[in-house]
């Protein structure tokens, strides 16, 4: 297939291609930056019994008010973590976390009273109230944060610290999760130097999308299995494309060697070992050369364009987008916000621009950068997002709302100082 896409058309294929990788049983604290692969509905009360939100004591109220002034005696001691007790008449000293004894409902802070009375071992032993108690007051009911049988974590939550904590409430001893996708990066360039001590030779250039890839690889959640340099040369490329499949690539990331040039050999190479391409070239900037490819064996190739936001934009917009649907998340939505000065365009394509949200009056805006051109890399250094002009959008108006992308699917906008 060929002919340049639309945007929509091409991230369409993208997503049917990318299907949902195996699953496995992990504990949870092996499954960070893992994505639940089935909802985890709980089997428990959370808490899982009535108890004390306060130091204090436990009184029974009995649907009435307890008024102040109401004296007690204290008939016992509950304290975190000691088993059901039985209480009658009188109040309970308890501790925050201790468990309810049986009969109470209601507990006033130990500030809220006057200790009239103490055993010999200066326990409490008579109460008088100094406020009102009402019923319920600082009782955390059984089953009041997730009862028995309700969901807790969706499928297509990645584990964070957030879900541990929720499963580790529960006692969840073992989720499924989608292994982590493995990604092989493939720098092609004869002018290209990986190594930072050894100096350019005339016509030279430092690899700099091959570090790039592999930071936005790991920050997407994904795993970098290969990362191989390579000339021009199509059969150097095969032979790389050979081994980052042997190290278990569902993705193989290529740059360069995807445009008009003679040398540009990637589209006729993948073809020559029974690839199938599924688009080259979407009305895209900048980016547009792109190409997307199914291997005979199964693993999806990104042909990125060589220009650096060139291939960023590819990875943002296309593979990140199929390396969330392999690891099972639901697509990414954009965030809305207006743009902070007026913007316009001559071409019809869908732009993705290096952009600054920033905050300003408590508000957030986006800022189109300057150095829009695709082998500048500088402006990364102030971006924090990713801002999107559709096709048909020519010319947009200061407030007016648009899209906007953090730098990684992973990643919201930092908002920090305005640098310009
Ligand atoms: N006649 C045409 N020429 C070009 C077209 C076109 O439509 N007609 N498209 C342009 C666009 S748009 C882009 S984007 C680039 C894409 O080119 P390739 O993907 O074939 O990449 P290369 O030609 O190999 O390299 C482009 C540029 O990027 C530099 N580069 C490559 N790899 C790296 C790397 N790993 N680190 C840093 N820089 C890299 C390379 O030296 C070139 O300057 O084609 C336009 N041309
Ligand atoms: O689209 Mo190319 O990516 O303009 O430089």
């Amino acid at each position: 297939m060929s002919g340049d896409l639309a945007y929509e058309e091409a991230l369409a294929i993208v997503l049917r291609e990318a299907r949902a990788l195996a699953v496995e049983q992990r504990a949870p604290q092996d499954a960070q930056g893992l994505v639940l692969a089935e909802a985890v509905a709980s089997e428990v009360d959370l808490p899982p019994f009535d108890n004390s939100a306060m130091d204090g004591f436990a009184l029974r109220a009995a649907g009435e008010t307890l008024a102040a002034g109401r004296e007690f005696d204290v008939r016992g001691s509950q304290v975190a973590g000691d088993a059901a007790a039985t209480a009658g008449e009188g109040a309970w000293e308890i501790m925050t976390g201790a468990r309810m004894p049986d009969g109470l409902d209601s507990v006033v802070p130990i500030e809220r009273v006057e200790i009239l009375a103490r055993t010999g071992e200066a326990r409490p032993s008579r109460i008088r109230l100094a406020a009102d108690v009402r019923p319920g007051d600082n009782v955390r009911l059984r089953g009041e944060d997730i009862a028995s049988g309700a969901p807790a974590v969706p499928a297509g939550r990645r584990i964070g610290a957030n879900e541990l904590m929720v499963l580790a409430s529960l006692g969840v001893p073992s989720i499924a999760v989608r292994r982590r996708v493995r990604v092989a990066i493939i720098n092609t360039g004869r002018e290209l130097v990986d190594d930072p001590a050894q100096p350019l030779a005339s016509g030279e250039i430092r690899n700099s999308n091959g570090p790039y890839l592999a930071a936005r690889v790991e920050a997407a959640g994904a795993e970098v299995v290969l990362r191989e340099t390579v000339t021009d040369e199509p059969e150097v490329f095969l032979a790389v494309l050979e081994r980052a499949l042997a190290a278990g690539a569902d993705v193989v990331l290529s740059t360069g060697a995807v445009s008009m040039g003679r040398h540009d050999f990637v589209p006729d190479a993948l073809r020559g070992v029974g690839a199938d391409i599924l688009f080259h070239k979407v009305r895209i900037r900048p980016g547009r050369p792109l190409l997307f490819a199914r291997l005979a064996s199964g693993a999806l190739f990104f042909g990125l364009p060589g220009n650096p936001a060139s291939g960023a934009v590819g990875f943002r917009f296309f593979t990140e987008a199929a390396l969330r649907a392999m690891s099972g998340m639901a697509p990414e939505r954009p965030l809305r916000m207006p743009l902070a000065a007026a913007w316009s365009k001559r071409a019809e394509l869908r732009f993705h621009l290096k952009g600054l949200v920033e905050l300003v009056d408590g508000g957030l805006r986006a800022r189109v950068l300057k150095g829009q051109e695709s082998f500048k890399v500088l402006p990364l250094l102030v971006a924090n997002a990713w801002i999107v002009v559709p096709a048909e959008s020519m010319a947009l108006e200061a407030g007016q709302m648009v899209d906007v992308y953090g730098p990684g699917h992973l990643e919201a906008p930092m908002i920090g100082e305005v640098l310009e």
